[in-house]
């Protein structure tokens, strides 16, 4: 955000009026501020009703019930009437303290009615250059964002303040130059705080929109690298071309199931699953195809599971399958299972004469084992006395008393 951005104090980015060059900017800003600038000009608004009426009162001590108090007293009353008025309305349309035409209206009203005591109250110089000098900071500070329109109000009151002075009570020329010189002053005061608020508004303003771009970047950022990581955790756990878990997060699941049927005492059954005469498959339809009937089978494999069941592509044509809580009698039911499914699929590019098949070796992991590698090397021996059978088949492991020395 250049625009609002400045160097030791230097206005870069904000014109004369201490406003945005550039416009729409600026109108965000003024549209951010609107609640802000109606609440501040609502109390200005009533501060100046109870002012203008309070003065009807010293209005009486002065003049008594003459023609001028009640000229003077209706004045007041319609430059009160008028600011309450406003007041009001900016409670129920906030954006009418943006609006030049109201705020415009009650200043012409306003200084006119100042203007108008001027003749008509026996004041002192002193007093009436002292009403002067408090209604022109209160115009620099109480309307916001204005401040074209201010210098101009200003400007009206100064003149209409000297020329009623030559006009009325004509001032002693050393008292004249010094009046018009404290007004002069004060403009220029007043002028210069309301530049220099505006100016530190604005800079606030830019620096925070400036920080919620940074903010919304970094979301960006940190969005994308978690996007990334899962990515790369989906990638470090799934086999690209099944879409199972590869190997090592098979192994990462199984041996957290192991560790559970340990501590429960519940069993775990793992099947190796071989697609049969799979290169002869690849060497006739090529890679290609070979990869359709993998990812065939796996989803196979996978719609004959539970959910609670893991399975994992083993390497190649073979998988690996770990059923907790299973008995063999299960196991051999959903290998069964799978199996058949198997066996029925219609790939085009599998002859009917010679159809796709797997072997499934089944091995239980025993009560004492600390690793799957036993159980795997039982249900893989198991797989490879299928094969010798003559594949399509479902094995279970013979388990016997050896089983301690397969461990060790
Ligand atoms: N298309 C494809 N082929 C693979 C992939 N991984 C391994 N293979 C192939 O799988 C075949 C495995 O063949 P073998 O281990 O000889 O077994 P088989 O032909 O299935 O014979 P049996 O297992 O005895 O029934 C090889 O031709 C490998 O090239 C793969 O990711 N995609």
């Amino acid at each position: 955000m250049a625009a609002g951005k400045t160097d030791a104090g230097d206005s870069a980015g904000l014109n004369w009026r201490a406003e945005f060059q550039d416009s729409a900017l600026e109108a965000l800003f003024r549209r951010t501020m609107q609640a802000h600038d109606a609440c501040q000009m609502r109390y200005a608004l009533w501060v100046a009703a109870g002012l203008f009426l309070a003065f009807g009162l010293t209005d009486y001590g002065l003049l008594g019930f003459g023609n001028a108090f009640f000229v003077l007293i209706a004045t007041r009353t319609s430059v009160a009437l008028a600011c309450i008025l406003l007041a009001l309305s900016l409670r129920k349309r906030p954006a009418l303290a943006q609006r030049p035409l109201p705020i415009n209206l009650i200043c012409l009203l306003g200084i006119s009615g100042l203007l108008l005591a001027l003749p008509l109250r026996p004041d002192t110089p002193g007093i009436q250059l002292a009403s002067m000098v408090a209604a022109s900071m209160g115009l620099y500070l109480f309307v916001p964002n204005r401040l074209p329109w201010m210098l101009i109000w200003n400007a009206y009151l100064v003149t209409g303040f000297v020329t009623l002075m030559l006009l009325w009570a004509p001032l002693p020329g050393a008292l004249l130059a010094t009046s018009l010189l404290l007004l002069g002053f004060v403009n220029l005061l007043g002028w210069m705080t309301v530049k220099r608020l505006s100016q530190l508004q604005r800079e606030q303003f830019a620096s925070l929109l400036e920080e919620r771009a940074i903010n919304r970047q970094l979301q960006a950022e940190i969005e994308e690298r978690s996007q990334l990581e899962e990515r790369l955790r989906y990638m470090a756990c799934t086999d690209d071309l099944t879409g199972i878990a590869n190997r090592r997060r098979f192994f990462e699941l199984a041996e957290r199931e192991l560790r559970r049927s340990r501590r429960d005492g519940s069993q775990l059954v793992l099947c190796m699953v071989d697609i049969d005469l799979f290169k002869s498959l690849n060497d006739r339809h090529g890679h290609a195809i070979g990869d359709i009937v993998l990812t065939t089978v796996a989803g196979c494999c996978q719609s004959v599971l539970r959910e609670t069941d893991i399975i994992g592509r083993y390497g190649g044509e073979e998988f690996v399958i770990a059923l907790p809580q299973a008995n063999l009698h299960t196991a051999t039911s959903i290998a069964e299972r799978l199996r058949e499914r198997v066996a029925s699929l219609s790939l085009p590019m599998v002859p009917e004469r010679n159809p796709l098949s797997v072997t499934v070796g089944i091995s239980r992991v025993e009560p004492g084992e600390t690793r799957l590698d036993p159980a795997l090397l039982r249900a893989d021996q198991a797989l490879y006395d299928g094969k010798a059978r003559g594949r399509n088949c479902v094995m279970v492991a013979r388990h016997g008393p050896s089983l301690a020395a397969v461990e060790a």
